[in-house]
């Protein structure tokens, strides 16, 4: 069985029409990526916590919300109690990540560590056995659409290398400029997670963009 996930991002959904966007990916997507922003951590940005409690009762797709917030220690417990399976926070904005992850698990959802473009990996390896997801930015973080940048797999392959080395139990999910062109060559460095916003609600149907991303991906 595959264990391949595609989390569609709703950044690149209609914000007026958040539900529906989420309704035309269920059965297809794996996850639903949330892009929290809070014009600190980003120059962007886009929602939080009421918008995420309201769209969980809309939809049965597991949410995998991402935090580019400068306080997740403060906030990020709060998104796993609205019901977020996934939590995955910035490392450049944590002091004490390993805290926040227990935190996390506490409040009932799994914990994600997120790695921006220009942040180097191998400082954060050792941390690993804290977290259930580990997120590698394929652009810099803040906004979709952008350019997805192949020298970021270098990442993802000594991410991959050193979580099979230590049999750690861990997704590495990719992020940014993900789509049918990029898509197999992130799963051929370790990717087993992907998010793509463009590729599939700017498609004409997000549903078969979804199932023809899971193909390539899963070669
Ligand atoms: O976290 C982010 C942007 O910072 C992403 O989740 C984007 O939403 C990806 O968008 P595409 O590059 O797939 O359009």
């Amino acid at each position: 069985m595959s264990n391949t996930v595609i989390a569609p991002s709703i950044l690149a959904a209609d914000f007026a029409r958040l539900a529906d966007s989420a309704a035309a990916v269920e059965g297809s997507a794996d996850w639903l990526h949330v892009d929290v922003m809070d014009y600190h951590f980003v120059p962007n940005l886009t929602i939080g916590l009421p918008v995420v409690q309201s769209l969980r009762k809309a939809t049965t797709l597991p949410f995998d919300c991402h935090l580019m917030i400068a306080d997740p220690a403060r906030w990020a417990a709060q998104y796993a109690e609205a019901g977020a399976y996934n939590v995955t926070f910035h490392a450049e904005a944590a002091t004490d990540p390993a805290a926040i992850a227990k935190d996390l698990r506490a409040a009932g959802s799994r914990a994600g560590l997120a790695i921006d473009r220009d942040t180097p990996v191998e400082g954060y390896l050792d941390l690993l056995p804290h977290f259930d997801l580990l997120l590698i930015m394929t652009i810099k973080a803040g906004f979709g659409g952008q350019a997805f940048i192949p020298e970021l797999l270098d990442k993802v392959r000594a991410a991959r290398r050193h979580i099979d080395t230590g049999h750690l139990e861990l997704r590495i999910e990719v992020d940014g400029g993900v789509a049918e062109d990029t898509i197999a060559a992130c799963a051929e460095a370790g990717a087993d997670t992907f998010v793509a916003g463009t590729a599939v609600f700017g498609a004409e149907d997000p549903a078969a963009a979804v199932r023809r991303l899971r193909a390539l991906a899963n070669g």
